[in-house]
């Protein structure tokens, strides 16, 4: 389990959030829906130690950790990949860092490259190829670290419907084929809803969840199920009536 306690942020004077609480269940895919600006990478960012948080304690299965470092894999919103690296040189940087075997690691990223339509572009640099194909690529690299856990700030915000669709497919074997646990913010409530199982609302600054919704449909899902229809509404009113606040 994931338990974030008490997590407190202050940016010049501004609480981004305090006393944010959250758990999240083993082997869950759980995922965050708040409005532009209300703190939500700041979050992802003070648990992997990208900034330091003011206050938090938080542990993964049970062990009290400082922050979650090298427990998790990180995929930030900005895809941070090395523009004077190949692509997949950029994708086998986890293992440049780490001491796996470069082979096997070739390999596994290669696969990876093959099912995100990235085949063909190995060698080519990041400024040589399209936004959506950097974010797979970062989405790559994210999965060569091998990590239980997997942080994901709108990993798939800059793709086509298509592709962004058959990558929420394979988000989805990563837990049920690979036992990861997840934890993803993204503003498309539609993806929210095809792949959590519990969605949180978060409010505009500071933040705080304002409500959680959990949803025991069997995966994969269709949009055109009506109880996911009759949430989807729901979501929306709770967003709008954020806002207004
Ligand atoms: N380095 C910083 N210095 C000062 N303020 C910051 C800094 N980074 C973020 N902020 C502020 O913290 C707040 C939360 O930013 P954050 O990027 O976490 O929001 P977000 O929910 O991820 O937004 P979005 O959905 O647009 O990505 C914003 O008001 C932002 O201006």
């Amino acid at each position: 389990m994931l338990k974030i306690s008490g997590a407190a942020k202050i940016y010049g004077g501004q609480t981004i959030f305090s006393r944010f609480d959250l758990t999240v269940a083993q082997g869950q895919f759980n995922v965050l829906v708040g409005p532009s600006g209300c703190g939500k990478s700041t979050l992802f960012d003070g648990l992997t130690n990208v900034i330091s948080l003011d206050k938090m304690a938080l542990s993964w299965k049970g062990e009290a950790l400082p922050h979650l470092g090298c427990h998790a894999a990180y995929m930030q919103q900005k895809d941070l990949l090395l523009p004077w690296f190949s692509l997949l040189d950029n994708a086998l940087l986890p293992v440049k860092i780490g001491n796996q075997s470069l082979a096997a690691m070739t390999t596994m990223a290669e696969n990876l490259f093959s099912r995100m339509g990235l085949k063909g572009y190995e060698s080519h640099r990041p400024n040589e190829v399209s936004g959506g194909m950097r974010q797979r690529c970062a989405l790559v690299r994210t999965l060569m670290f091998n990590r239980d856990l997997i942080l994901l700030d709108e990993p798939l915000s800059a793709l086509d419907a298509i592709t962004r669709r058959r990558l929420q497919s394979l988000l989805l074997l990563l837990q049920t084929e690979f036992n990861k646990t997840i934890l993803m913010i993204t503003h498309d409530i539609e993806e929210a809803l095809l792949l959590a199982d519990e969605v949180y609302i978060l409010s505009p600054l500071p933040m705080v969840i304002t409500d959680r919704f959990v949803l025991d449909q069997e995966k994969p899902r269709k949009f055109t199920d009506p109880r996911l229809l009759e949430i989807k509404e729901k979501v929306l009113a709770q967003l709008q009536e954020g806002a207004h606040r």
